[in-house]
């Protein structure tokens, strides 16, 4: 029988996240303490106490889950497995020696959420190589020492978070002496939100001790709270960013228009579609093409941005110079967000994509863009050069080419051989190496349209591109992993889009 899910569980609003101290409490007692910091906008709640045996614990966690009742804030249990049933909880948060994910996620079943800690970038690395759906999301810490937690690991630092973090794109949040007024430092760092004890558990007014830290967090655009601009204190719904792609249609659904809109979804942004051109495609290839009048493709974008606030968006298939020149010229006066550019010339299955007197149009346009993601061959006829053999190649042709362009490139190391596929990010002269196992399928069909979105979806969350790539990476990676399964037709497949789900 398949251990598969039917659907996804809910995703916890990690925004802020509340762990209890029954000594920080004190004589108000840890429900009473929730229930103040829940009605001023936590968003997630832990029962965590080392103290307390079994009995005792359950007891206490079943006047939490009262006091949560229809607040729609899930209750965790720190540590004890075998507690979340009894309690009635939401599920539990495990760290790196309490219990291995994988027989925590066949005790609880699918139903259940599970946190992990991680102190490391290793240890984030080996928990987004679990099973997929093991683990819900990661703790990460402790940013600072704290004296709440006895013999912690040596602090993270906000660098070392933001380095852990763009190694996964499982949720993640904060933990370790997270005050308000040191929420700044974790802006940009592309955490989820921030798990607090003592700056809730010993605040005279654990309310007031709420309402300040979300402030805080909506300042430092961090989690739900900030994009849902809620820094009033009431909960308010999630924000879902839209993200445009003006591409081609890819009848089979593994590419185009048609993986965009899926890896969108994916990743929860609300996705809007320009089409520049229709194919008659399968996974064995491109029969034909029917290009949209450049003119048309205007009227599409005018229209839409006369109407939808976009978050992102992503520029695919352009098939001809005409197309290619008015796409650059709606994105530099019309457009102002972030936009990434596939640079899209040859299909997977080898079939030409871009008329070839339309590669100078593409070029013009990758200075209007903020990143561009050329794969071996794309990157090669941009730069008139051969094409990278060696890892070594690719980093030179990453830099000349972001020079040449004046913007960010990603080079994409998918052509490459190796036990790995490196990507290099250059930009302004840095270089960034994205890395992930080399996956062995060959349903490779529409990764290159895949990426791009995931990176559009992914800025438009957090606003880093480092963390945007990064978590692109592995939700790719993933998609690979678990592509398989899509066997649709003789040639090769698409990637699994919703593997998270089913
Ligand atoms: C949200 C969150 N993050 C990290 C931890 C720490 O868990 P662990 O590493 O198991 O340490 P203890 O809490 O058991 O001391 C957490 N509890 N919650
Ligand atoms: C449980 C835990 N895990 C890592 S740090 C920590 C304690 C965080 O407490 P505080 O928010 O009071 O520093
Ligand atoms: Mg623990």
């Amino acid at each position: 029988m398949s251990t598969r899910r039917a659907g996804p569980r809910p995703r916890p609003d990690l925004s802020l996240y509340l762990v209890t101290d029954t000594v920080l409490c004190g004589d108000r007692g840890v429900p009473a303490v929730v229930a103040e910091a829940v009605a001023a906008g936590v968003t997630c709640v832990q029962l965590r106490d080392k103290t307390l045996d079994d009995d005792s614990l359950v007891a206490l966690g079943r006047e939490l889950r009262q006091v949560l009742a229809g607040t729609g804030v899930p209750l965790l249990v720190d540590d004890r497995v075998h507690l979340v049933e009894p309690i009635g909880a939401d599920g539990v948060h495990i760290g790196q020696t309490d219990m291995d994910p994988v027989e925590a996620r066949r005790i609880l079943g699918e139903g259940a959420l599970i946190g992990l800690s991680t102190h490391s970038v290793g240890q984030v690395r080996a928990a987004s190589a679990l099973p997929v759906g093991t683990v819900d999301y990661l703790g990460m810490g402790p940013v600072w020492a704290t004296a709440t937690k006895a013999g912690h690991a040596p602090p993270i630092g906000p660098d070392g978070l933001a380095a852990m973090r763009a190694e996964s794109w499982l949720p993640a949040v904060a933990i370790g002496s997270v005050k308000a007024h040191s929420l700044a430092a974790l802006a940009g760092s592309g955490v989820d939100g921030v798990a607090v004890v003592s700056a809730l558990c010993a605040a005279d007014d654990p309310a007031a001790a709420t309402r300040e830290l979300r402030a805080a967090l909506a300042r430092a655009g961090i989690g739900r709270t900030a994009s849902a601009g809620g820094a009033s204190g009431k909960a308010s719904p999630h924000r879902v960013p839209s993200v445009l792609s003006i591409a081609g249609s890819d009848p089979s659904g593994g590419a185009g228009i048609q993986a965009d809109l899926k890896a969108f979804s994916a990743l929860g942004a609300h996705g809007c579609a320009v089409l520049t051109a229709l194919t008659a495609q399968s996974t064995q290839g491109v029969t034909g093409i029917h290009p949209v009048p450049a003119a048309f493709v205007r009227e599409q974008v005018e229209t839409l941005l006369a109407d939808v606030r976009l978050d992102a968006v992503k520029v695919g298939m352009l098939g001809s110079a005409e197309v290619a020149r008015k796409v650059a010229a709606l994105v530099r006066d019309r457009v102002d967000c972030p936009v990434v550019l596939d640079p899209v010339m040859v299909s997977t299955a080898g079939s030409r994509l871009l008329a070839t007197d339309a590669v100078e149009a593409v070029c013009a346009l990758a200075p209007e863009v903020d990143l561009v993601t050329p794969n071996g061959p794309e990157a090669a006829v941009m730069l008139g050069a051969a094409e990278a053999t060696t890892l070594a190649e690719q980093r030179e042709q990453a830099v000349a080419l972001a020079e040449r362009l004046g913007t960010r490139v990603l080079l994409k190391g998918g052509h490459l051989a190796g036990a790995e596929s490196v990507d290099v990010l250059a930009e302004e002269g840095r270089l960034r190496e994205l890395r992930a196992p080399r996956v062995d399928t060959r349903n490779t069909h529409g990764t290159g349209c895949t990426l791009s979105s995931a990176i559009a979806a992914e800025h438009a969350h957090h606003s880093d591109w480092g963390v945007a790539v990064g978590r692109a990476k592995h939700y790719l990676t993933r998609a690979l992993q678990e592509a398989d399964g899509l066997d649709i037709g003789a040639g090769p497949g698409p990637v699994h889009h919703f593997h998270p789900w089913w």
